[in-house]
């Protein structure tokens, strides 16, 4: 069975999580689509949804679900959202899809956040997947320098890439770059998350740590649970 019945079987098993009358955060990606499908499916009455991206809101928005911003709801009860990679204690990557700085203002304004995803995203040590660290655009290339001094003290070798799209530079919902930072293997993912977070220019990286609370992986005949 593929990946997407997997990263299916996911999004509804997260879409009966949901009770009537709740702020539910809306993940990005095609795992969170299934559960923003699967959600309006249900036809809760009283829902009010706080997408993470444009292209959420414009999903959310066509299957008729009632959308809400972080400014006029700022508790969320529950946020359902995919993942680059699910490792040890429920660490994540994020950001495959530029939408890593939404998705953490909205995870951390939650009161419960459930990852889900398919079964290939369950790693053992974070960093196969390219770890995306989003940037100002002003001086970015001096930023990618400080960036890869870090990498380097991390025995990261590779510097991190900006992200390219066929028509340019990938531009993120906040109007930021995506630097994607090839680090095999993350060995000290809360070291390399502080000191990330100390470069001036970075806004924002995908490691999602102490944030999951739980995550539904999809099989192919069905979903199983994980807790950090
Ligand atoms: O920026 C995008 C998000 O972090 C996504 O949730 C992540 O990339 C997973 O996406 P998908 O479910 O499409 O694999």
């Amino acid at each position: 069975m593929s990946a997407d019945a997997q990263k299916r079987h996911a999004g509804e098993a997260a879409a009966l999580r949901v009770e009537a009358g709740m702020v539910v955060g809306l993940g990005t990606g095609s795992t969170a689509a299934w559960f923003v499908k699967a959600l309006a499916a249900r036809g809760l009455e009283g829902l009010r949804c706080v997408p993470t991206s444009e292209a959420t809101a414009e999903l959310a928005r066509e299957l008729g679900l009632t959308l809400s911003t972080l400014e006029d709801t700022p508790r969320i009860d529950l946020t359902v959202d995919g993942a680059d990679e699910v490792g040890p204690g429920l660490a994540l990557i994020k950001g495959g899809g530029a939408a890593l700085l939404r998705e953490k203002l909205v995870w951390e304004a939650s009161a419960r956040c459930l990852v889900i995803a398919d079964k290939a995203k369950v790693v053992p040590v974070l960093g196969a997947f390219a770890l995306p660290i989003e940037v100002v655009a002003f001086g970015h290339k001096t930023t990618a320098n400080r960036i890869a001094d870090v990498l380097a003290d991390h025995d990261i070798a590779m510097p991190a890439r900006v992200r390219m799209a066929e028509r340019g530079l990938v531009r993120t919902d906040g109007g930021n770059l995506i630097y994607d930072a090839k680090c095999a293997a993350i060995h000290d993912p809360v070291r390399l998350a502080d000191d990330l977070k100390l470069i001036t220019g970075v806004v924002e990286h995908g490691l999602f740590l102490d944030l999951a609370d739980e995550a539904i992986i999809g099989t192919d005949d069905g979903f199983d649970l994980l807790t950090p």
